[in-house]
């Protein structure tokens, strides 16, 4: 176990875990579940180990690859459509599998499949968009861990154009729940402050149709 110092000090902004949304939907930051060294480690492995491929999508009517890497695990042989590809899950690996039960314990809820995404660095983001496909359900439970450089995620509420934002610490967890998906798009803006690598991981819960 590492040795666990404390703060002399509290760190700005409220104390996790905490409500990010003010409305309208559950986005729940935990901060972080996976400390120090443990989460280095667990970075490394990953950026050494997952089969990361550029993802395609269609935009306008054209196909392009984006900058960002993704991976797609999950339980038996899921299928799973993402940017208008169909996607074969990849068996759990055991850090996976470790870090998805240690979500599910905090999450409060079950997930059978994760999408990673890797951002070399600041030049690379997501744009703004909902996770509201179908096999997801209604009300989804996605819980989102964060290794690596720290970066802004926004939220932004489809009707008002309210946003919010969040900076997602290395070994931190976010979970977005309830109807969130319906009222809010998120978005991992560009940056150029940032010049080293992070890791996401989306844990999800496909329904089976
Ligand atoms: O990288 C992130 O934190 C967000 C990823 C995301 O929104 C997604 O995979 O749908
Ligand atoms: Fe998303």
């Amino acid at each position: 176990m590492a040795e666990q110092f404390q703060l002399g000090f509290d760190p700005p902004g409220p104390r996790p875990p905490y409500q990010v949304l003010p409305q309208d939907g559950e986005a729940i930051y935990y901060g972080k579940i996976v400390s120090g060294e443990e989460a280095d480690g667990l970075l490394q492995t990953l950026l050494n180990e997952v089969p990361w491929r550029h993802d395609e999508t269609v935009m306008f009517g054209k196909r392009i690859v984006t900058a960002r890497q993704v991976a797609w695990y999950g339980d038996q042989d899921f299928d799973y459509t993402y940017s208008g590809h169909t996607h074969t899950a990849l068996e759990w690996s055991a850090p996976l599998l470790q870090l998805k039960e240690r979500v599910e314990e905090a999450a409060g809820a079950n997930y059978n499949s994760c999408l990673l995404n890797l951002y070399q660095d600041g030049n690379q983001g997501m744009g703004w968009h909902r996770d509201n496909e179908k096999e997801l359900g209604p009300q989804p439970s996605i819980a989102s861990v964060s290794l690596g450089a720290e970066r802004r995620f926004d939220f932004r509420h489809q009707e008002s154009r309210d946003k919010v934002s969040v900076v997602l610490e290395h070994g931190s967890l976010l979970v977005m729940q309830g109807t969130t998906q319906a009222h809010w798009q998120h978005q991992m803006p560009k940056t150029k402050k940032v010049t080293t690598p992070r890791v996401n991981l989306t844990f999800r819960r496909i329904v089976r149709q």
